[in-house]
């Protein structure tokens, strides 16, 4: 393993302790892929610190886009993102040891366990293979792998990978956790250990989903994305006040209504 470079020492050196102050923000930002421009557009949006958020849209709307793009995997083609830690600005490459990212596909690495794959993401992400090694262990109990610690990655099943996918992210110290449909392909029981965790879990969540079953249980705010630009962005109560304006109607409904009518 390569030592952890200078941009995780001068990360490290932020204020945890202001975590809560910690957020990811952009501005007027468009991105578009070669073949497919206006992906996202004039989009403006900061992760709320400190809270639980929901990012809801249809296939296609931009979401994985998005979260790249907070995340630092893609950048903008206009606009700007910024990070904070503790109230204060920080670079680029500081914002990776901040915020992480769980992809839509999880990749084993080839010849690792789950254990070393775990370990290996945290000391990836700028911790010391001490600090990696300790945490490993129970970042896959808090998705209830270790019993698979010793399998090789490459040999477990697509529900399990999805859950070794987040205990690479949890395994790291970051305060803005950025999931992508963490949940697809789990068994209920799982789904239902998953929504335990992130009830508990304090850190600042950015979680998209097609799930919309308990997302009140769960999430204290709800973004909306459709066609790349955010149709809504409030609280999951005022969410689901709509659903009460509508006669009761449940989140389906209400999804379908701001992906369907534009009325909202
Ligand atoms: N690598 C790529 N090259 C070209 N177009 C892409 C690429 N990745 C995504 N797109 C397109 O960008 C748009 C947004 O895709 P994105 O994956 O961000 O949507 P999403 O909201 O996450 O969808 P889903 O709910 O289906 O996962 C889609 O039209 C998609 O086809």
């Amino acid at each position: 393993m390569r030592s952890p470079g200078s941009d995780s020492e001068s990360a490290r050196h932020v204020d945890e302790s202001s975590a809560s102050w910690n957020t990811v923000a952009l501005r007027d930002v468009d991105y578009g892929y070669r073949r497919n421009p206006g992906v996202l557009r004039d989009l403006s949006w900061a992760v709320p610190p400190g809270s639980r958020t929901v990012l809801l849209g249809p296939n296609g709307a931009g979401k994985s886009t998005l979260m790249k793009i907070l995340a630092g995997v893609l950048d903008p083609v206009q606009g700007s993102v910024a990070a904070t830690v503790g109230g204060r600005g920080i670079s680029g490459r500081a914002r990776r040891k901040v915020v992480a990212w769980m992809p839509q596909d999880v990749v084993p690495v080839p010849g690792l366990t789950v254990l070393e794959q775990v370990t290996y993401a945290g000391w990836l992400s700028g911790l010391t293979t001490s600090e990696a090694s300790r945490r490993a262990p129970h970042a896959l109990e808090q998705v209830r792998l270790n019993d698979l610690a010793q399998r090789r990655a490459d040999q477990i099943s697509g529900g399990q990978l999805r859950r070794l996918g987040l205990a690479e992210v949890l395994v790291r110290d970051s305060s803005v956790l950025l999931l992508d449909e963490p949940t697809a392909g789990l068994d209920p029981a799982q789904r239902l250990a998953f929504r335990q965790l992130l009830q508990t879990c304090p850190r600042t969540l950015v979680v998209s989903t097609h799930q919309l079953d308990d997302i009140d249980t769960v999430f204290d705010r709800v973004v909306m994305l459709v066609a790349g630009r955010i149709r809504f962005d409030g609280t999951t109560s005022e969410f689901f006040s709509i659903a009460g304006e509508r006669g009761g109607a449940d989140a389906e409904a209400v999804f379908a209504a701001f992906v369907g009518d534009g009325s909202h």
